[in-house]
C-alpha cells in the first residue's frame, strides 16, 4: 500500500470512533497515485454514496496535509466491471456527474420484494446529530447486516422525528445491497387492517404467508396495535415467526415498550430482546442542518440568517420544519422575490406569536394524560395508584420548568394540593431522570409534544 495512503489511515483511525472508520474507510482499497491525481476503490455504490456525503471533505484534508499538496481523488468501485472508474472527484458534497455516471449495483426495485417501501428515504438524506445518533447508527448497522446485530431493533421517538425516514433507508439500502431479499415495510394500522380484510375473506393462509415470509419487516407506529387483541396475536406469531427463522425485524413506536398500554407482556418482552434506540428532538445544529438540505432538495435559496431564525424559532418537529419551509419558499416563487429574513418573519408571524405564548399548566395536564392514556381528572386527583403517581409527578414537574407558576399555584391547579407535595414531586422527578435514561427520554418526548 502507499505511504501516504497508510498514513492517511493512521490520521482517519484517530479521527474517527472506531465502528465509523471500521465500517467505511477500512474497506476503502488504495489503487494508484500519479503526481496529484491519488485512486481509491470501494466495495460498491453505497459504500461510495456514504463516502462522499459524510468524510470525503474529511479524507481529502488528511491526505492534503499529509502530503502538503492539495490531491484530487478519484473513486471506483470494486466490481465486475472495469469502466467502473469515476471521473475526477473533487469530492465535493451533492449532486455531480458521477453520481449519474455510475450504474454499477442494482437500485431498489419496485418490484414485488418490496413491499410498501418509499423509495424517497435514504441514509444519504438523514441528518445524523447528536439527537438521533444511536438510532441512525443502530439503523445503519442492522441494514449492513440484517438479522445478525440487533434484532428486533425498536426505534422509539416522538412525532416527526424521522422513525419513518429512518425504517425506510434501512429497507431501502438492504435492498440495494441484497435486491433478492423480501423487504416489507407496514404500518401497524395496515397490518391490522390487512388482517381484519382476511378474516373477513377467509384468507388468512395467504395473510400469514406473506408476512411470515419476509427477510425484512418493518413495523411502523407499532403503539397502534395496543389493545387489538386479534392483530396482537397474529403480529405475535409472525414476530416469533420471523425471528426463530432468523429474519430482521424492526419496530418504531412513540412510546418505549413498558410504556405503551395495552400492549400484552409476551409482546412487550420480544421488543425488548434486541436493541431500543431513541431518536430524541433534534438540536439547533440538526435542525439547521437538516434545512439546509431540505431547501437544496427542493429548490430553495435559503440564506443563513433565515436558516438560522428557522432553526432558532421552531420547534423540534422535523416534519413541521420542513412545512415551513415550504412554505417560505412557495412565499417566494408566488411573488418572485428571494427569501429575506424580513419575508421569513412575516410569513410566519401568526405561528410564532402563538408559539411564543406561555404554556398553560391545564394543556401540560392534557398532554401527559394524552400520553400515559389517562384523564386529567386522574392526574389532579390524589389516588395513589402506580400507574397514575408517575404521570402526575411528571405533569407538576413540567408545570414547574414550563410555566411561570410558583409551587403554591401549581398545587391549587392540581387539585388543591400542598406546595410541599409539588416540591416532593419535582424532586423526586429530578433525581429519577439522572439515572432513568427511559424516563428523560419520555420527559423529552412529552415537551416536544407540547412544543406543537
Ligand atoms: N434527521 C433528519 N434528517 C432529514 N430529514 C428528516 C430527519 N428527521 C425527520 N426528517 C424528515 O421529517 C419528516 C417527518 O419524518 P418521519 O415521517 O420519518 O417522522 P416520524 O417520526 O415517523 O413521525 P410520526 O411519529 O408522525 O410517524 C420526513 O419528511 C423526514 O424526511
Amino acid at each position: 500500500m502507499n505511504k501516504l495512503w497508510q498514513e492517511t489511515l493512521v490520521h482517519l483511525e484517530q479521527a474517527l470512533n472506531p465502528q465509523h472508520f471500521t465500517t467505511w474507510i477500512k474497506p476503502i482499497r488504495f489503487v494508484s497515485l500519479k503526481k496529484d491525481l491519488i485512486q481509491l476503490e470501494v466495495p460498491n455504490r453505497f459504500v461510495l454514496d456514504w463516502i462522499r456525503i459524510h468524510y470525503s471533505q474529511l479524507i481529502q484534508e488528511t491526505l492534503s496535509n499529509i502530503g502538503a499538496v492539495v490531491y484530487r481523488i478519484q473513486f471506483s468501485i470494486a466490481t465486475q466491471n472495469s469502466d467502473s472508474i469515476l471521473p475526477e472527484n473533487k469530492l465535493s458534497p451533492g449532486i455531480n456527474k458521477n453520481q449519474q455516471e455510475i450504474k454499477i449495483e442494482p437500485q431498489p426495485r419496485s418490484c414485488n420484494y418490496a413491499f410498501n417501501l418509499n423509495s424517497k428515504y435514504s441514509f444519504d438524506e438523514f441528518v445524523s446529530g447528536s439527537s438521533n445518533q444511536f438510532a441512525y447508527a443502530a439503523a445503519m448497522a442492522v441494514a449492513n447486516n440484517p438479522a445478525t446485530t440487533y434484532n428486533p431493533l425498536f426505534i422509539y421517538g416522538g412525532v416527526g422525528l424521522g422513525k419513518t425516514h429512518l425504517v425506510n433507508a434501512i429497507g431501502n439500502a438492504i435492498l440495494r445491497k441484497n435486491p433478492d431479499m423480501k423487504v416489507c415495510y407496514y404500518t401497524s394500522e395496515k397490518f391490522m387492517n390487512e388482517l381484519i380484510n382476511s378474516l373477513r375473506y377467509a384468507k388468512m393462509d395467504e395473510f400469514r404467508n406473506k408476512f411470515r415470509t419476509m427477510d425484512v419487516l418493518l413495523i411502523d407506529d407499532v403503539q397502534f396495535i395496543a389493545g387489538k387483541e386479534r392483530t396482537q396475536e397474529e403480529f405475535f406469531h409472525t414476530f416469533n415467526s420471523l425471528y426463530e427463522s432468523h429474519k430482521q425485524i424492526v419496530v418504531t413506536s412513540d412510546k418505549f415498550p413498558k410504556e405503551i398500554p395495552g400492549l400484552e407482556e409476551r409482546l412487550r418482552s420480544r421488543f425488548e430482546w434486541g436493541l431500543i434506540a431513541d431518536i430524541q428532538a433534534p438540536d439547533m445544529e440538526t435542525k439547521h442542518a437538516i434545512l439546509k438540505m431540505k431547501a437544496e432538495q427542493n429548490g430553495i435559496n435559503l440564506p443563513e440568517d433565515v436558516a438560522l431564525f428557522l432553526a432558532n424559532s421552531i420547534s423540534s418537529n422535523v416534519r413541521e420544519l420542513e412545512g415551513f419551509l415550504v412554505r417560505i419558499g412557495a412565499f417566494a416563487s408566488l411573488t418572485s422575490t428571494p427569501v429575506t429574513l424580513t419575508m421569513a418573519r412575516e410569513v410566519l408571524k401568526d405561528i410564532l406569536v402563538e408559539k411564543n405564548r406561555e404554556l398553560s399548566i391545564e394543556e401540560i395536564q392534557k398532554v401527559v394524560a394524552t400520553y400515559y392514556n389517562i384523564k386529567v381528572s386522574e392526574i389532579k386527583s390524589s389516588r395513589r395508584l402506580k400507574v397514575l403517581v408517575l404521570p402526575r409527578q411528571i405533569a407538576m414537574y413540567l408545570s414547574r420548568q414550563l410555566t411561570s407558576y410558583s409551587y403554591p399555584e401549581i398545587g391549587e391547579r392540581f387539585g388543591g394540593k400542598d406546595h410541599s407535595t409539588i416540591i416532593h414531586a419535582i424532586k423526586k422527578i429530578e433525581k429519577a431522570i439522572e439515572n432513568d435514561y427511559q424516563l428523560s427520554a419520555t420527559i423529552n418526548n412529552i415537551k416536544n409534544a407540547l412544543a406543537h
